[in-house]
Order: C-alpha cells, then sequence, then structure tokens
C-alpha cells in the first residue's frame, strides 16, 4: 500500500475538523476528496503534510509511520502537493519556481554547491533538463523566463503542479486543481493529470468541486461531512449513496 491513514482526528478548540479518518491509496492509483463547503477536507491535506499535527491517529507512507513530520521532510519522503490559493514565488521566472522544488532531488550537499564541485555540475545539468522538460509537458516551456505572476490563472495552476512534480512524489495531492479554470482548460487539465499518473507512476488524492472533472478522473471517491467519511467506493456508487446526496443538497440551500 502507498499511503495508509488509520483514524486520524483534529480538533480544533471544540470543533472535530477531521474525525476518525481512515483510507488507503494504491500506488498508481487516482483518488478523489469531497465533500461540502467546511467538511475537512483540507485539513485532510494538512494532517498528511504535517501542517498541522494530529489529534489521533497515524499517516504511514509505504509502511514508514510520517505522522507529523515536518513538511520538507514528508516532500522528500515522497508527498507533494498544492494549495487551493495559488502559492508560487510571484516574482521569480517560471523556471526558477521548479528549480527551488527540484533542489530537493539534488544530491550534493553545501560544499559541493559553494565548490563547485563535479557532482554540482552534473547535477545542475540535470535537474535543469528534467525542469524544462516538466515545462515542456505542462505547456509552459516558452514562458519559462517571464515571472510566475504574468501568467494567466489557469497557467499559474499548471505552474503549481509542475513544482510540486518536481520534488519527484509518489503521491501528489491537488487541492481544487480545476478552481477557476475554464471548461477547455478543465478538460486539459483532466488528460494531463490522467497522463502523469502513468508517465511518473504516482497516485493522486484531489479535492475539487466541479463533479464532471471528480467522476470523470477519480477511481475512487472518499466522502467527507463535517469531518466524517459518509461514503467510500467508485464514482457512480458515491454518486447515488443517499447520505451523499443529503450532504450536498444541505449545501445547496
Ligand atoms: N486552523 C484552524 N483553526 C480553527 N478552525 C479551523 C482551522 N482550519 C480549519 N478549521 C475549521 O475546520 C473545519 C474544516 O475546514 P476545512 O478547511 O478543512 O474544510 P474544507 O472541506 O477544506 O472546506 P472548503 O471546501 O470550503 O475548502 C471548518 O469548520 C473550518 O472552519
Amino acid at each position: 500500500m502507498l499511503l495508509e491513514v488509520k483514524e486520524l482526528s483534529k480538533m480544533f478548540g471544540g470543533l472535530k475538523a477531521v474525525d476518525n479518518f481512515s483510507i488507503e491509496i494504491k500506488q498508481n492509483e487516482i483518488m478523489g476528496l469531497i465533500g461540502p463547503n467546511g467538511a475537512g477536507k483540507t485539513t485532510v491535506f494538512n494532517l498528511l503534510t504535517g501542517v498541522y499535527e494530529p489529534t489521533m491517529g497515524y499517516v504511514k507512507l509505504l509502511g514508514e509511520d510520517v505522522t507529523a513530520q515536518k513538511p520538507y521532510i514528508i516532500t522528500e519522503k515522497g508527498i507533494a502537493r498544492t494549495f487551493q490559493n495559488i502559492r508560487l514565488f510571484k516574482d521569480l521566472t517560471v523556471l526558477q519556481n521548479v528549480l527551488v522544488s527540484k533542489h530537493f532531488t539534488v544530491e550534493y550537499g553545501l560544499f559541493g554547491a559553494i565548490f563547485r564541485t563535479k557532482i554540482y555540475n552534473k547535477e545542475e545539468i540535470r535537474v535543469r533538463k528534467e525542469a524544462e522538460e516538466l515545462l515542456d509537458r505542462f505547456g509552459l516551456l516558452e514562458k519559462m523566463n517571464l515571472p510566475a505572476n504574468s501568467l494567466p490563472y489557469g497557467e499559474q495552476r499548471r505552474l503549481e503542479i509542475v513544482r510540486a512534480l518536481a520534488t519527484n512524489p509518489k503521491l501528489l495531492l491537488l487541492d481544487e486543481p480545476a478552481a477557476g479554470m475554464n471548461p477547455q482548460e478543465t478538460a486539459e487539465l483532466m488528460d494531463l493529470i490522467k497522463g502523469i499518473k502513468d508517465d511518473f507512476d504516482i497516485s493522486v488524492l484531489l479535492i475539487e468541486h466541479d463533479m464532471k472533472f471528480v467522476m470523470g478522473l477519480c477511481e475512487r471517491l472518499v466522502v467527507l461531512d463535517y469531518g466524517k467519511i459518509i461514503a467510500k467506493g467508485k464514482p457512480e456508487e458515491v454518486k447515488n449513496n443517499p447520505r451523499v446526496v443529503e450532504a450536498y443538497l444541505g449545501e445547496a440551500e
């Protein structure tokens, strides 16, 4: 199993934002985490990536307990994420944004960087090549020298994914990747995510409100409501689950 999450809970004061959350994610699978506003989805991401320490429960990545490790250690171990609100280095170029993440993967230390050792030069060439390949794949290569904040919104969202992928993750967490995209951009993004899942042999856990996107992309879904899992299963099963319909109707009212 790639990711094993058991009985994860998080209290904020008296509020149980996440309550007894257990899931397993297999290698090379796309799972959707859905639920009404405030259900606890982003809190789950923050627990998986070490931003918050859980009140209870554990997270294992390939059998190794990574619960409440520091976020950069969790990144090194293989979980990368994007954020609901874009968090690029706005004044750096597109390429520099990717290179910052790529440096999680280099094999030289401070000594190598200062004295520009052979391994440093070799690694710098590798990192640059890999960054450019990723940008090319996401249609951003021609814009690699522009400041990140000069890109249109949809491209900034794609750049966030490139940046997360640049850390060579085993599991990619995407928080509302299609938010603010037009239908064409959303359709393209679906194809991109399917492609990277297979080519990089990674798993994806994504939060998304666009149901067409979720249903078209995810192999399994987990539905949260008030911090608790109310349904799990294939998209078509979950869609017709009365508890899920009720949770979303409540939101519509
Ligand atoms: N740092 C925090 N301190 C206190 N309460 C918090 C904190 N973070 C989240 N919450 C609360 O926990 C609950 C779950 O929030 P969360 O952001 O995880 O929901 P969500 O499902 O991601 O919502 P949305 O779809 O609106 O992004 C909400 O009631 C929220 O107000």
